[in-house]
């Protein structure tokens, strides 16, 4: 009988809440216990297999490190939370640690890479920030490491152990090129990060900044130096040479680029001034004029020097050129479905979002008449486009930088860990925000959004209850042929699934499911529920309302006394949208009006304030040009 370990045991069960069926008879040897193996002798523990037992809450301390014989803990499939505890370190023969699957989080758990024996390390899946530290290199047995569905930053150190056989980062916010040591593993492995390049993903492209932070940036690998204290293994130093021979690479084609630019710039200034900013208006006057003068405006065929225009829409108060544009700093905020955000300061001091579009289908006229339409939205809660660039081989949209970030971020960024909750008035304003805008683009402008999801809802700085809506419109863009993109398979409606068309009523539907977003706190897109992310709508409906209470509202918003009953009839009108017959689904200003007149109890400030401007067209004074007026754009019904 393991009397140590049962006592460690006992300590573990007594402080975590766990299921039912987690019975540890106290008069029976700790060997006979469900999810508990020891060794031959029955002398000590060695194997904890708990998966899915209902464990909730952070792992308590002194408790697991006492179990000095372990080889195996699994606790995968549970809910714990926080941090591993830092006396896991003591656990010094673990074989294979499954931590997956819970809701762990803080930074990579350095009492993990002081266990030398480790062979399978699998912590996928839960909330775990930071950098992949480079002192994985000790751990020189392993041939499996899960770090797939974190939200890791940085760069991926070069773990060159050849043992190494299984090795996931995918999903993740890692940027920059993927050493060379670990180049071997397939794609997939590295897939959805915010942007990573080099084998075997596409080549490292000099034109924009690497997706690594911006130069001004301390590199992120300081901490290989912190880590590596005392002795130097090979593999580190075979490591270390690699790194360095990638910066050098690196630097020496960031010289080339620089030499290269200075001399078109050169040549550029001898033929020609330095382009004003131009209007739109003048800009796809002439587009639409002479055919002489068309390549002007976007370069598309023209030589050299006429490539560097950016085309501005007039109320942006912006002058700057492509050249300009190219100089500034500029800092991946993330990839998207349709291409790459970056932010970008430009050396007067302006910040912008430059967002790179990829694989767009349409011709320079179609995308430039699209931008027309684009260009001339003006509402308080949609984000203006300020300017666009198109040439054969680059796709550019530029509109103003929101300091205070996305929905997805403040609904769903670094949660447990010291960060402020959203509280209920600042969601339900969002809501009514984000509702405004998209009134405007359905009723005043006729164009569908196609592209609803909390990162698509940006917050002012001066404000945070104040919402814009972003990425509109982008649609008629790309051939309908590219297939559904992952990311926002949890905000798409079923129907267009498969016709993959959008409309006013998927729209609607994606609006219901931000509905949900914001009143449970869970994002659509986490792969927590299988793997394409939890579907809101059907979660929601298997709870019954009863349940809805203690089930489906965010944990975060239980604080708030009295707004229960708000919460329940924002969650009907979300219900509401999310109708899976298309035509049962309500118009935007009805939803509007629902979310606008909701009994709001004591606490009535006043939602509809401005309600009649969103429907009117809100601060937009300007009539729409138009083409656009007179009907939606091609491939977009109602
Ligand atoms: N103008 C902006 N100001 C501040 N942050 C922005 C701005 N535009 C985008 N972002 C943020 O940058 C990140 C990347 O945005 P991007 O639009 O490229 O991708 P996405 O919203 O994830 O997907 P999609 O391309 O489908 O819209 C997102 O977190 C987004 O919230």
């Amino acid at each position: 009988e393991p009397t140590q370990d049962k006592q460690a045991l006992l300590a573990f069960l007594s402080q975590i809440s766990h299921a039912n069926r987690i019975q540890w008879n106290q008069s029976h040897s700790a060997c006979t216990w469900v999810g508990v193996v020891c060794d031959p002798t029955n002398s000590s523990v060695f194997y904890l297999r708990l998966p899915g037992a209902g464990l909730v809450g952070q792992i308590p301390r002194n408790t697991l490190s006492r179990l000095s014989q372990l080889r195996v803990l699994s606790l995968h499939s549970n809910r714990l939370s926080g941090p591993i505890p830092s006396d896991f370190s003591q656990l010094t023969l673990l074989r294979n640690v499954y931590l997956q699957d819970n809701q762990l989080s803080g930074d990579f758990p350095s009492s993990l890479v002081q266990l030398s024996r480790i062979i399978r390390l699998d912590i996928s899946s839960n909330n775990f920030t930071g950098s992949i530290p480079f002192s994985l290199n000790n751990l020189t047995h392993l041939t499996g490491l899960f770090l797939q569905n974190n939200q890791f930053t940085g760069r991926i150190p070069s773990i060159a152990q050849p043992s190494l056989a299984d090795f996931n980062v995918s999903n993740n916010r890692l940027n920059g090129s993927i050493p060379t040591a670990m180049a071997r593993f397939p794609a997939t492995a590295f897939a959805n990060n915010l942007q990573l390049c080099g084998d075997p993903l596409a080549p490292c492209n000099p034109f924009f900044p690497s997706p690594a932070p911006s130069p001004t940036l301390p590199p992120p690998p300081v901490i290989v130096t912190r880590r590596r204290s005392r002795r130097l293994s090979t593999a580190a130093i075979v490591a270390i040479s690699v790194v360095g021979g990638i910066l050098l690479l690196l630097l020496l084609l960031a010289l080339i680029f620089l030499l290269l630019r200075r001399n078109r710039r050169r040549q550029t200034t001898k033929t020609q001034k330095p382009p004003p900013a131009i209007t739109t208006a003048r800009a796809l006057g002439e587009a639409a004029g002479t055919s002489s003068s068309k390549d002007d405006v976007t370069g598309g065929s023209a030589e050299g020097a006429e490539r560097n225009k950016l085309i501005f829409f007039q109320g942006g108060g912006y002058s700057f050129d492509l050249e300009d544009l190219l100089r500034a700093s500029a800092e991946v905020l993330g990839k998207g479905t349709v291409g790459t955000s970056y932010k970008a300061v430009l050396e007067e001091g302006t910040t912008v979002v430059v967002k790179r579009l990829k694989d767009v289908s349409v011709t320079k006229k179609e995308f430039e008449q699209q931008m027309e339409v684009l260009g001339n939205i003006k509402h308080e809660n949609v984000l203006p486009l300020r300017a666009f660039y198109y040439s054969k081989d680059e796709k550019l949209l530029v509109s103003d930088y929101m300091p205070a970030g996305s929905l997805s971020a403040l609904l769903h960024g670094s949660r447990g860990s010291g960060r402020t909750p959203l509280d209920w008035e600042s969601r339900l304003r969002i809501a009514v925000s984000a509702a405004r805008g998209l009134v405007h683009l359905h009723v005043s402008r006729k164009i569908v959004h196609g592209n609803i999801k909390s990162s698509n809802i940006l917050l002012r700085q001066d404000n945070l209850l104040d919402a814009c809506v972003s990425d509109y419109g982008l649609n008629p863009l790309f051939s309908s042929s590219n297939p559904p993109n992952h990311r926002i398979m949890g905000y798409r409606a079923p129907e267009v699934v498969e016709t993959r068309k959008v409309t006013f009523k998927s729209d609607i539907y994606s609006f219901g499911v931000l509905v949900l977003e914001l009143l449970t706190g869970k994002a659509p897109n986490q792969a927590s529920l299988g793997e394409e992310g939890i579907d809101l709508p059907r979660w929601v409906q298997s709870v019954v309302r009863e349940e809805w209470t203690a089930e489906v509202f965010d944990v975060e918003l239980m604080r708030y006394h009295n707004v229960e009953e708000e919460m329940v009839q924002l969650l009907q009108i979300g219900m509401a949208c999310v109708a899976n017959v298309p035509d049962q689904r309500p118009e935007m200003q009805h939803v509007l009006r629902m979310i606008e007149d909701m009994n709001r109890g004591d606490t009535d400030e006043g939602l509809r304030q401005s309600s009649d401007d969103a429907l009117r067209g809100g601060s937009d004074s300007q009539t729409p040009p138009t083409d656009s007026r007179k009907a939606s754009p091609a491939g977009l019904t109602p």
